[in-house]
């Protein structure tokens, strides 16, 4: 497969780094405005840095954006006379719309769009894709690509935003609930190095349970909370000082911001 990740920035760097672990690719262009900054991804042989997008469109057939989205129209008209009937266009840029991508380069391409998180970089994202009308015949190749680095999920395109606050800014907020476990931790007498080691893996290890069981989480937490006992009384302080209720809030603000985000 021929890949070029239009704007290796933060996402398209972590979508690198996943194809790179799971050699996703054949030919890999990298392109960046400034490209100094990621000459070091030329040591692996088959990857090329560029700021030339056009060079990388003409030489790839998966085509990833990932800039910022105030750039991503320019980018498509400086490209779409390139683009062949051939190509997969992948888009991960927020609140760009698949009509939107159609306006601009017609809607006799293959566009998918996909909401990866920043754990592909290590195989473990979980990705959400819908397609316009043409892009549902290559939306398996697109799973294909991402089910490598993570999961997948196809979703309806209104869900796009939702996608976004659950699983590409879920990143953040599971950062911050495992931070502060560690903080915990400390206090309880660990050093900082151990209570990031203790409150991460124990982490991975929930969600491994639920992902393996199936189950509900209520279910392994009956399994936890002894009657009486230390679980129970730490949990219910949580939800008295609003922890499930803090956390519904937050993803509801972060939907209303990339609601207005998407309005501008
Ligand atoms: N950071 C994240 O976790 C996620 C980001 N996204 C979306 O992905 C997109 C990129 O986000 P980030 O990587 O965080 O942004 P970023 O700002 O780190 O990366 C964008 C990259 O595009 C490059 N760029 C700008 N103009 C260019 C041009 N004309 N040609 C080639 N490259 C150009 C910039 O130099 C930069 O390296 C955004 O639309 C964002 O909404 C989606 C999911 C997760
Ligand atoms: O924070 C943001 O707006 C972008 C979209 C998801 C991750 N980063």
């Amino acid at each position: 497969m021929k890949i070029a990740i239009i704007g290796a920035g933060n996402l398209g760097l972590s979508i690198a780094k996943g194809i790179l672990h799971s050699n996703g690719a054949t030919t890999m262009y990298l392109t960046k405005r400034n490209t100094s900054q990621i000459k070091e991804f030329e040591k692996y042989g088959n990857v090329i840095v560029t700021s030339d997008n056009r060079q990388a469109v003409e030489k790839s057939d998966i085509l990833i954006f990932a800039v910022q989205p105030g750039h991503f129209a320019k980018i498509l008209t400086e490209v779409k006379d390139l683009l062949t009937e051939n190509h997969v266009l992948i888009s991960t840029i927020t609140g760009f719309g698949i009509s939107k991508i159609e306006e601009i380069v017609g809607a006799d391409h293959y566009i998918i769009r996909s909401m990866p998180n920043t754990a592909i970089s290590v195989g473990n994202s979980m990705t959400c894709i819908c397609s316009n009308e043409l892009g549902a015949k290559r939306i398996d190749l697109a799973k294909a690509i991402f089910n490598r680095m993570g999961h997948t999920l196809e979703i309806p395109e209104d869900l796009m935003q939702a996608a976004t606050v659950i699983c590409a800014s879920g990143i953040a907020f599971w950062m911050r609930l495992i931070r502060a476990t560690t903080q915990g931790a400390i206090q309880l007498g660990f050093d900082a190095k151990e209570a990031q080691e203790l409150a991460m893996h124990t982490c991975n290890g929930a969600a491994s349970l639920l992902i393996d069981s199936g189950s509900h989480p209520e279910e392994e937490i009956d399994r936890v909370t002894t009657p009486k006992g230390c679980t129970i009384e730490g949990l219910n302080e949580m939800e008295h000082q609003g922890l499930s209720s803090s956390l519904i809030r937050g993803i509801v603000s972060s939907f209303e911001k990339i609601n207005q985000i998407k309005k501008q």
